[in-house]
């Protein structure tokens, strides 16, 4: 009877060491693969850059301290939200993230990420459909610095011939920088607007989007399509034409008008935008005003939006040596301007040929003045 008895001790000892052993084993195993995989599955590598995670972190070699969770980009500007609370903003957006010590093993959840809700990737609520050389791209920089905008930082051409047949839904939504519930995503392609089937395109994917077309004196934006052409023939080492050849022909003596009004003849567009697109659903903007006052144009989108004008004089400023206004983020001191290929100097056109240019161009102007209901003050 009481061998019996020892016999049971011993048996129970031992399932119980079995019992600990397993336990012990599972959270080691777990710790080295299950816990990384299952962080990588819930978090696209997207998504870990921005709530500034480093991917590298999840690998399996690397045991995953809660240190490495306060990786995060620094905050560039401070703002208030709804409820008049200090929030910072980061760069990448989505990141407004206070990080908590993360619990170890099994033990994730989001407010350890210190987010109410993982940031995803949405279709846009605004497309800026171009026009090509007229400030798309510092008007999205610009955007961008508003914390309820997200801005694509290339431009996925999706709607137009090249892409659209290729291509789903699904990917156009993937390649979305990842938001927030409460953000709006924005992205730029100036092929649409002079596609015309990206307008119906647009239209079918969400018939209330939001549109906006900047567009500049067509002088200035042929000037600043000859400046991109003339650098690229000079980086391949071609010789560019002039700008009076390119746009000139000199045996008869006539505008190039298919090369002039591809893009500068801004009318059939809108036309065509307008019959797809209710008016109230289309703002555009002064692309030249985006040079000499970004914030006047700016303004206008976050009203567009129904967002609260977030983006100040403290964070945009003209340099001087770049000759247009760039960003700056109080908080790091850093300073941003765009690249080398935007704010070219413009080619001087002789005074007479510029006034043959501008009487050429009347007709188009005033057609597309009459369509959209608003003039510019062009052509000086
Ligand atoms: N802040 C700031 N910094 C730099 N450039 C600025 C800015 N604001 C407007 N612009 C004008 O933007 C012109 C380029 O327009 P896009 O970005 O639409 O060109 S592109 O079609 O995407 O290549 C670019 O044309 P170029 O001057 O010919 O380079 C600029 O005139």
């Amino acid at each position: 009877m009481r061998s019996v008895k020892i016999h049971w001790v011993k048996l129970t000892a031992l399932i119980f060491l079995m019992m600990a052993l397993t336990a012990v084993s599972t959270v080691w195993i777990s710790s080295r693969s299950l816990y990384p995989n299952l962080l990588e599955s819930i978090m696209s590598r997207q998504v870990r850059d921005s709530v500034g995670l480093v991917g590298a972190r999840f690998t399996q070699e690397e045991p995953i301290f809660p240190e490495e969770f306060r990786q995060e980009a620094p905050p560039i500007r401070q703002t208030t939200n709804e409820n008049n609370q200090t929030i910072m903003i980061r760069r990448p957006k989505g990141v407004d993230l206070d990080p908590k010590p993360v619990a170890w093993v099994g033990n994730i959840s989001l407010s350890h990420l210190g987010l109410k809700e993982l940031p995803a990737s949405r279709p846009p609520a605004c497309i800026l459909l171009g026009f090509g050389k007229c400030g798309t791209s510092a008007l999205l920089e610009f955007l961008d610095l508003h914390p309820k905008i997200v801005s694509l930082d290339w431009e996925p051409d999706y709607f137009c011939d090249r892409m659209y047949p290729k291509y789903d839904l699904q990917w156009y939504v993937k390649k979305m920088p990842p938001s927030f519930s409460d953000q709006l995503t924005i992205e730029k392609s100036p092929c649409y607007i002079v596609e015309h089937d990206s307008h119906i395109r647009m239209h079918a994917m969400n018939s209330s989007l939001k549109i906006m077309v900047i567009i500049r004196d067509p002088i200035t934006r042929l000037l600043s399509e000859y400046g991109h052409y003339a650098a690229t023939e000079n980086y391949w080492g071609r010789r560019a034409m002039t700008f009076e050849e390119r746009v000139y022909n000199l045996r008869t003596q006539e505008f190039k008008v298919a090369q002039i009004l591809k893009v500068g003849d801004y009318a059939p567009h809108f036309e065509h935008l307008l019959k797809v697109f209710p008016r109230n659903q289309v703002l555009i903007l002064d692309g030249d005003k985006l040079v000499t006052d970004p914030l006047s144009q700016v303004r206008r989108v976050e009203e567009f939006l129904g967002l609260r004008h977030e983006i100040t004089d403290n964070d945009i400023y003209f340099d001087q040596s770049k000759g247009f206004y760039c960003m700056k983020w109080p908080l790091t001191k850093e300073t941003k301007c765009l690249g080398k290929s935007k704010g070219r100097v413009h080619e001087e056109i002789d005074p007479d040929f510029k006034r043959k240019l501008i009487d050429f161009f009347v007709p188009y102007n005033e057609r597309f003045f009459k369509i959209v209901g608003q003039r510019f003050d062009w052509l000086k």
